[in-house]
């Protein structure tokens, strides 16, 4: 995700598998978690961090802070580079730095962006990858770990149609078991737990519920979700309710719009096909090469929701290669 952000990896995985991981990029990890759950703090709480410079409030400052200043270094040092790259091009009309565009080389170079909007829209960028995507793969896992049976029919259909070569953009298009295990994945671990929140902009009536204008509305992504009027066993993980034809069309819709992890409308997430590839590719490399099983303790681990849903105890793999 670093690469989309702030064009150039920046080394998250590689430091933390070193005996000495980069402090900087440790100090962002920690910050980055430590904003999120802050966040999902203030929303349960009296907010009196609106007056007063709380625990709470000098924490999100400092995490925030962290966050920002450690963005800003990399999207200033993507700006040097530009910069760079325009002298050696100089004299060229087209305007463009080198061969390739990225969203922050568009922004830079459209000049009309003040710095901290671009670091601001990058630093959320980052954000939806670090936390969402890895989390997810998380939970992913951790229901795989626990369906043997499933694991191994997304193993197989894995192989069946990409064996070990590359992955490409047509194979992904027919791994309908492998969608449905992300689905479902969604589905039994909302990843927040609240949902898409949407301030309601005229008095409406939904139900007999009457909601005056200005009121702030919850999706109810988790209730929704769990719902035995939409959903038979739900807690049981079954992929295989999302595949075409386990439903008639008009139940399938119903179901498809309890589970919205990326939201709906216009505000919905920007980086939704980009982290759907990412979850993707990623169970499938690691399928490819892995059996994953869980240590029996982890099995009761439930989801804590903080601003996302974190394990509320660390949950333990393990990989064996196939
Ligand atoms: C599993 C991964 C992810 C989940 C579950 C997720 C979920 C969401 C949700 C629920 C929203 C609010 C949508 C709404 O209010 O209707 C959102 C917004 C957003 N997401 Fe994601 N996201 C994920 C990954 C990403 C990634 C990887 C990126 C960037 C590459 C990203 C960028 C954004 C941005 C920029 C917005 C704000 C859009 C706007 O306000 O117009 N997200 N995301």
């Amino acid at each position: 995700n670093s690469v989309v952000a702030f064009d150039k990896k920046i080394g998250f995985l590689q430091s933390m598998g070193k005996s000495d991981p980069n402090p900087e990029l440790q100090l962002f990890l920690r910050s980055i978690s430590r904003f999120m759950e802050l966040v999902g703090q203030s929303i349960y709480t009296v907010p009196t961090y609106k007056l007063w410079r709380t625990k709470l409030y000098t924490e999100f400052e400092t995490a925030a802070d962290n966050v920002y200043r450690i963005s800003e270094k990399y999207v200033d040092e993507a700006r040097t580079e530009l910069e760079n790259q325009r002298n050696l091009t100089e004299g060229s009309q087209s305007g463009k730095f080198g061969e390739e565009q990225t969203i922050l080389r568009f922004l830079i170079q459209n000049g009309r962006m003040p710095n901290e909007f671009i670091v601001n829209f990058m630093t959320a960028l980052l954000f939806g990858g670090v936390e969402q995507v890895s989390q997810f793969l998380m939970w992913m896992f951790w229901l795989l770990g626990q369906s043997p049976d499933k694991q191994e029919k997304l193993h197989n259909e894995i192989k069946t149609n990409i064996g070990d070569s590359p992955v490409t953009v047509d194979t992904l298009g027919h791994l309908p078991y492998l969608k449905a295990c992300v689905k479902e994945t969604f589905r039994r671990i909302p990843p927040i737990a609240t949902g898409i929140a949407r301030k309601i902009l005229e008095d409406t009536e939904i139900e007999g519920y009457q909601i005056p204008k200005g009121t702030f509305v919850f999706f109810g992504n988790n209730t929704l979700s769990m719902s035995e009027e939409y959903f038979e066993n739900p807690e049981d993980f079954l992929p295989e309710r999302w595949l075409q034809g386990a439903h008639d069309p008009p139940t399938q819709r119903l179901m498809g719009l309890c589970v919205l992890p990326f939201g709906l409308g216009k505000r919905n997430c920007l980086g939704r096909r980009f982290a759907e590839q990412e979850i993707h590719l990623a169970a499938i490399k690691i399928l490819q090469k892995f059996h994953v099983e869980i240590t029996d303790d982890c099995r009761e681990v439930r989801p804590a929701y903080t601003t996302f849903a974190v394990p509320d105890r660390p949950i333990k793999f393990i990989f064996n290669r196939r």
